[in-house]
């Protein structure tokens, strides 16, 4: 029975190759900032208030204009297409059926115009990495034109995290394929066939979000993480100059760099840790939220993600001062399960245990769940 994220979990595990699941699993180092990530989680506690009418509760909220059915989206995660053919476009779609916001990774297998023509009516958001400044340029543009309604640059890859995990299935770049990786492949037959129609070209082309402008030496640089090293806060300016819209940083931790953030015209930010995968001595996401949601003092709206497993985590996320929280390989396990079905089911779960955290804890509304916590909440201590 597949009744929690962990469930799913242990479903895609037995679906995918092994490089595959280690690949989404991946954390850097020794894994310190992953666990983190759930464990902080797991030691906040929210006090129920009590005889209060409970008997509608509204999930709602409002971003950037724009209303989410629920308090939570789809992180970016590159290479989709590796779970399943035109992953991306199965996610968008879920997300969509959800009411939930779907941001694509700039290492998407697919190009965005087709994930944005999956779900033409829901929130999506482009994740962008700055390779280059002029292959940036051109996916920023065409994300504007294809109606992305926000741009999220994410600031915590200036280097690959050391995943011990791909280096040791081979799953790195330079790609060489052994023999122990034809293994994994050929024993996971229904994975395998899948690729077969389509997947396993759109995976060859992995073109930095859409064919045109990525040259092979973008596609192994992206693949690789070499990114711009040279991207500094002034650098914002010739970002902003690109993109009219919504401008989001993801990957704050300090809450010196959220204050820069806004000085420098920035419309939001998201608490990350990369979900363990960059830094392995970073905080938690849990345990850096409140003291960047107070540096911000409300002027942008502060998002969150790492390590949300349970509705009841979205809920902490928002007691704690976010405005929505972002799961990243929760919609992956679902995707691996079941395709879109699968990830719109982790939503619907996710959802569900959301509405009754909210129920039990006396808050009708996203607003109200910052009541739920005391002033002297051990955990937080
Ligand atoms: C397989 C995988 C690929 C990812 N790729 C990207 C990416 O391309 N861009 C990005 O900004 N973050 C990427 N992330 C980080 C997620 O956006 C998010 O920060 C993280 O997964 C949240 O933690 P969670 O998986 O515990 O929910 C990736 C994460 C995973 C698991
Ligand atoms: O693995 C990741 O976390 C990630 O951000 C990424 C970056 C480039 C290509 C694929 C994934």
């Amino acid at each position: 029975m597949l009744l929690n994220t962990e469930d799913f979990r242990g479903r895609a595990r037995r679906n995918l190759p092994r490089f595959v699941f280690d690949y989404i699993e991946g954390a850097a180092d020794d894994g310190h900032c992953l666990r983190r990530n759930q464990s902080d989680l797991a030691a906040v506690e929210l006090t129920p208030r009590v005889l209060r009418d409970t008997t509608t509760v509204d999930t709602s909220i409002e971003v950037f204009g724009r209303k989410w059915a629920l308090p939570f989206g789809i992180a970016p995660t590159g290479l989709n297409g590796l779970v399943r053919p035109r992953g991306d476009s199965l996610l968008a779609t879920a997300a969509s059926r959800g009411g939930i916001p779907f941001a694509l990774s700039t290492a998407s297998n697919m190009r965005l115009e087709d994930v944005r023509a999956a779900a033409p009516e829901s929130v999506q958001w482009m994740q962008l990495y700055v390779m280059h400044r002029d292959m940036a340029g051109q996916i920023v543009e065409r994300a504007a034109r294809a109606k992305y309604e926000a741009l999220v640059l994410t600031v915590d890859v200036p280097v690959s995290g050391n995943r011990e995990a791909d280096l040791r299935n081979g799953f790195r770049i330079p790609f060489k394929p052994t023999a122990k990786l034809a293994w994994d492949v050929i024993t996971h037959p229904r994975w395998s066939m899948r690729m077969v129609p389509g997947g396993a070209t759109d995976f060859a082309n992995l073109t930095a979000t859409g064919g045109s402008g990525g040259s092979a030496n973008m596609q192994a640089a992206l693949l690789a993480r070499a990114m711009d090293r040279s991207l500094v806060w002034e650098t914002l300016a010739w970002l902003r100059g690109l993109w009219k819209g919504p401008l989001l940083l993801k990957g704050i931790l300090h809450p010196d760099d959220a204050r820069l953030a806004v000085d420098h015209g920035v419309d939001g930010l998201i608490v990350s840790n990369h979900g363990g995968r960059q830094n392995d001595s970073s905080p938690s996401a849990i345990s850096a939220l409140p003291r960047i949601v107070a540096a911000i003092n409300g002027r942008i709206p502060v998002f969150m993600d790492g390590g949300i497993r349970r509705g009841g985590d979205i809920a902490k996320a928002l007691a704690l001062g976010a405005k929505a929280a972002f799961v990243g390989r929760p919609a992956l396990y679902g995707l691996a399960v079941g395709g879109a079905e699968g990830a719109e089911a982790v939503i619907r779960l996710l959802a569900a245990e959301l509405v009754r955290s909210m129920t039990l804890l006396g808050a009708t509304s996203a607003s109200a769940l910052p009541g739920t916590l005391e002033r002297a909440n051990r955990s937080l201590a």
